[in-house]
């Protein structure tokens, strides 16, 4: 059995449905009142694929603008991004532009995009065409899916495909994540911002220092 470790940063506008998305995985509930993310809070996902298990800290980023420029802390290092617009909110997919710029450089070292349209249980509502979205994931070489925490479309796949290719990546570049031992603790949630939460796996130190 193989165990590896990937870092995930979920990236994009604020009230895109980032945290609830997140959320939906880790606890499978959803609720219409969020409150906005501070800062960034952090998740331990485990995914075990064919016998082989993926351990992901997912770093899900505070959406609001005067957070910017804290989102280099939380990118740097990172294996994969999802990168989260609203469908229902044409702006908010225009706003991924900014981010495939800002991390080009680092796609150019492997870091695996995947675009993701949220809320599509609300269709009668969208703005942003299947297909547009689509094409510009493929001309960013990003993985395309739609997704709905409502209801929960595509939230299992979503992890699954960063999981699959990060084994994939590892059967190919060994060094390029991190083999883990021993066998971690069960699954936690650290949430490094003002929501309450706990944090029971001692095994995560390296988050602390992230703190923001
Ligand atoms: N209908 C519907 N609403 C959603 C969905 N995902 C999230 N929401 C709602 O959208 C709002 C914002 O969700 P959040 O998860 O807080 O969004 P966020 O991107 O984490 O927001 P920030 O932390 O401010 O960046 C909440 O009212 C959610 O209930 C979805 O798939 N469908």
């Amino acid at each position: 059995m193989k165990i590896v470790g990937a870092k995930v940063v979920v990236l994009g506008s604020q009230g895109v449905g980032k945290t609830s998305l997140v959320t939906r995985y880790e606890t499978k509930t959803f609720s219409r009142n969020t409150s906005s993310t501070i800062g960034a809070s952090f998740s331990h996902i485990v995914i075990v694929i064919n016998g082989n298990k993926v351990r992901m800290q997912v770093w899900d980023t505070a959406g609001q603008e005067r957070f910017r420029s804290m989102a280099p802390m939380y990118y740097r290092g990172a294996h994969a991004a999802l990168l989260v617009f609203d469908i229902t909110k044409l702006q908010t997919f225009n706003d991924i532009q900014t981010w495939v710029h800002e991390l080009s450089s680092r796609v150019g070292e492997g870091l695996m995009l995947v675009l993701v349209g949220n809320k599509c249980d609300l269709d009668q509502r969208r703005e942003v065409a299947r297909d547009v979205a689509q094409q510009y994931a493929a001309s960013i070489g990003a993985i395309f899916l739609e997704t709905s925490a409502m209801d929960e479309t595509g939230i299992d796949e979503m992890f699954e495909i960063i999981a699959t290719e990060m084994l994939r990546k590892s059967d190919d570049v060994d060094s390029m994540v991190h083999v883990y031992s021993p066998e971690p603790a069960t699954k936690s949630t650290i949430v490094l911002n003002n929501s309450a939460s706990s944090l029971n796996d001692s095994s995560l130190p390296q988050a602390q220092n992230s703190c923001c």
